[in-house]
């Protein structure tokens, strides 16, 4: 059941990023409710990549708005955000390899609750709270079985899932997931998919995600952007039909 009613874990209104003279995000509004998968799917140049580093605060918005909860977090920088509940899973792998799957995500939660960098080594031996979070991420993300595994050892799937993990261990509200599928194969990206159902209980996921069977299967609420600028919004089945989204975006077959 989706909580989708409620208000949205994160509004966004009339977000906007230039390059110089492009405009890479053009007056983007969006909602992110709890309950729900929202996928943001596009070409290659759309803006993906650009909307999802401004909800996480790695790069600065040039003007809108970012709300989180109701509270302004467009002028937050990153770390802020990510301790007031944004986490974002990204492109490329950012496990450390000779850990522990269990150490990646516990320095993660440690790191995430403020500790000072240059003590997070001693610190992380004995921090409870933070060991505690992250046994709890691992189980939801299906890892707790390689929990002492070394992460540079796991397959490339179960590695995005570590990478999920980790971000589950900060305990956000809202899940940004960059390309969790990429490079999967069929049984990974099963995988994959339960584990991303099964995560938005309690969570507003955003999904910015190439594999289209994958997002149709998955999502509950699809924005189309083209060219920077969002051209639909609504559910798979809305989408599938949207003659906007069928000539700008999903393509000739649809029109054969
Ligand atoms: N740092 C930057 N400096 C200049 N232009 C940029 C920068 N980052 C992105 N762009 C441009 O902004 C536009 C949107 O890029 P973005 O990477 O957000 O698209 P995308 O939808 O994520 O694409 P892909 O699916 O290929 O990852 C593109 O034209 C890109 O070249």
């Amino acid at each position: 059941m989706t909580e989708a009613g409620m208000i949205p874990k994160m509004s966004v209104r009339g977000l906007t990023r230039h390059f110089g003279g492009l405009v890479a995000v053009n007056q983007v509004d969006i909602d992110l409710h709890a309950g729900e998968v929202h996928a943001v799917i596009g070409t290659n140049g759309a803006g993906k990549s650009t909307l999802i580093n401004m909800l996480s605060g790695e790069i600065a918005a040039s003007s809108g708005s970012i709300l989180l909860e109701g509270g302004d977090v467009t002028q937050m920088p990153q770390p802020r955000r990510a301790k007031a509940g944004i986490g974002r899973s990204y492109q490329r792998t950012t496990i450390f390899p000779e850990f522990t799957v269990l150490e990646n995500c516990r320095l993660t939660a440690q790191a995430q609750a403020g500790a000072r960098p240059w003590r997070i080594w001693e610190s992380a031996q004995h921090c409870a709270a933070s060991l505690e979070r992250a046994h709890t991420a691992l189980a939801r993300a299906g890892l707790a079985p390689h929990a002492q595994r070394l992460a540079g050892s796991l397959s490339h799937g179960a590695k995005r899932q570590l990478e999920v993990a980790m971000c589950l261990a900060t305990e956000p509200q809202v899940l940004l997931l960059d390309e969790p599928l990429a490079g999967m194969g069929a049984e990974e990206t099963e995988r994959m998919l339960e584990l991303l159902q099964e995560l938005k209980t309690g969570h507003a996921v955003l999904l910015v995600e190439h594999d289209m069977d994958a997002v149709f299967r998955i999502a509950d609420r699809i924005t189309v952007m083209v060219n920077g600028s969002v051209v639909a919004t609504g559910t798979p089945e809305q989408i599938r039909v949207d003659p906007l989204v069928r000539s700008a975006y999903l393509g000739e077959e649809e029109h054969a």
